[in-house]
């Protein structure tokens, strides 16, 4: 005999344990099910623990810009004191999360769910019923079909490292690449990274982009573009990458690869078609409440649903909206408008709204204001000499389009310009706000 739930989620990440305490607070029968330690990626092998790892490296770095400056004296990065910080955060999260589900009556499977029909799963060998599942699976890395796939560590492995390599690859150039390096060259690593796109970090403004590249090149990360990794061979007691870029072949030779190429949504392992759930290109399809067009007791929230960005608070969101209606029928949509994001370089990259490019594409008639300001107090004060922002405003309503920064709390400034986006506040009024002075938010504006 099956146990039966009136919900069931696949996950425990930031997506699952929002639904899940909503639902159950509404009286509904609830449990999760995950193969790993309950937490999810944001908690435990993502945002958090990367963030604990740059909270040193900022540190020290900033130190270093001190230099001459009233600070003196060595600063250097140890790793195994850097893992063992990040620990200090993740080794609880486990213990914390079934705790939490535990105190709110929630039943807790470990173990990987693999639909068995429309609305049963197997879960590690137990068979469970549910009159609806959220399938918050999260996402994992995409497969590169390249020979010696097999060599690459993930973002797991890579924040779990006991002892840092000398030469780290990194396949790809994105947020993971981007964060990962500017950690491991400051602790010491010589650092490669191959990105097959013309530049790296293609979520964020390709001129403020240009502008971060000069920290790159400060921290000797040897950044290839265009370049495509085409194969990974064992090579003594590390690895040889193979690489084509606009010159040819290519190779490094490397102690790590890291996986820093993409992510897609978790879907592999749940066989959909057991329970008749559509899904094309590796995506589930979904309607505008989040739930399968083909078997409507499922829905989907987070990065494996993707939707919307595969970020966390978009995880979150999806999940309040999916908790919404499956307790009240399908009457919430998700809003995507203005979400931030930020790669946490050091110094940050931030981006909400429409690019340059977005804008006009779609014909809108914008002003924009842009420019590198490392003379500003802001940069100044940090002695960073990485500072500038980009941002847009509709000539005809005074909106704010989109914002686009780089620099000293580009990560904390981003999100004044997201409320503006998503709440429809005017340039006037932010220029009319008084933000306290010298902060990061007294540059605003003199960015409008
Ligand atoms: C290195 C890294 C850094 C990041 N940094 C940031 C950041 O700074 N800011 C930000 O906003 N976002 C960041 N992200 C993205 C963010 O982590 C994700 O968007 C978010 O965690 C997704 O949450 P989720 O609940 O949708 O899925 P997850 O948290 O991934 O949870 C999914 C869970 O489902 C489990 N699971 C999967 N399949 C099965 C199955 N068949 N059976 C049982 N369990 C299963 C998994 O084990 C996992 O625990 C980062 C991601 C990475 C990889
Ligand atoms: N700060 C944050 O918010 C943050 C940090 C890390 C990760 N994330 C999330 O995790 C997701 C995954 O991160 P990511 O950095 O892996 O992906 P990404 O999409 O940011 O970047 C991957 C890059 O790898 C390139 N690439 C793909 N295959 C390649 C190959 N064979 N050779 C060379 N380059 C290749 C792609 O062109 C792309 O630009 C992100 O989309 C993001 O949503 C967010």
């Amino acid at each position: 005999m099956a146990i039966s739930y009136d919900l069931l989620i696949i996950g425990t990440g930031t997506a699952a344990m929002v639904a899940a305490m909503r639902v159950r607070a509404a009286g509904w029968s609830v449990a999760v099910a995950d193969f790993r330690s309950f937490g999810g990626t944001c908690a435990l092998r993502g945002c958090d623990p990367k963030k604990m790892m740059i909270g040193g490296t900022d540190a020290a770095d900033h130190a270093w810009r001190m230099q001459g400056h009233g600070v003196e004296g060595d600063t250097h990065l140890e790793w195994p004191g850097l893992l063992a910080f990040k620990r200090s955060f993740t080794v609880p999260i486990p213990d914390k999360h079934e705790q939490r589900y535990e105190e709110k009556g929630i039943d807790t499977f470990h173990g990987r769910a693999r639909f068995t029909g429309p609305n049963t799963l197997d879960i590690g060998g137990t068979p469970v019923e549910a009159r609806h599942v959220l399938i918050a699976a999260g996402a994992e890395p995409l497969r590169l079909g390249i020979p010696g796939e097999e060599h690459l560590i993930d973002n797991e492995g890579f924040l779990e490292l006991e002892r840092l390599p000398k030469r780290i690859v990194l396949v790809g150039g994105g947020y993971i690449a981007a964060e990962f390096s500017h950690i491991a060259a400051r602790a010491g690593a010589k650092v490669t990274i191959f990105q097959h796109g013309e530049r790296m970090l293609k979520h964020f403004d390709p001129d403020l982009v240009g502008w971060l590249m000069d920290k790159f090149r400060d921290l000797g990360i040897d950044v290839r573009t265009d370049a495509e990794v085409t194969a990974i061979e064992k090579s003594g007691e590390g690895y040889r990458v193979s690489a084509m870029d606009l010159d040819g072949e290519l190779t490094v030779e490397a102690d790590l690869v890291v996986h820093a190429a993409g992510r897609k949504p978790a879907l592999t392992d749940l066989d959909l078609a057991a329970a008749g759930i559509k899904h094309e290109n590796g995506r589930l399809v979904l309607n505008a409440h989040l739930q399968s067009v083909s078997n409507p007791t499922v829905y989907a929230a987070g990065d494996a649903a993707q939707m919307g960005p595969p970020l966390t608070p978009v995880s979150s969101h999806d999940a309040k909206v999916a908790a919404a209606n499956l307790l009240e029928g399908n009457k919430q949509r998700p809003n995507y408008d203005g979400v931030p994001s930020v790669a946490f370089t050091i110094p940050p990259i931030a981006a909400v709204g429409l690019t340059e490019a977005e804008a006009r594409d779609k014909g809108m008639k914008f002003g924009m204001k842009s420019a590198r300001a490392e003379g500003w107090f802001t940069a100044r004060q940090a002695a960073e000499k990485i500072y500038g922002f980009k941002v847009l405003v509709d000539k005809e309503t005074d909106l704010v389009l989109g914002a686009h920064l780089v620099g000293p709390h580009a990560d904390e400034v981003i999100n004044i310009f997201a409320l503006a986006i998503r709440h429809g506040i005017t340039a006037e009024k932010l220029k009319s706000t008084m933000f306290a002075y010298p902060s990061g938010a007294s540059d605003i504006g003199s960015m409008l």
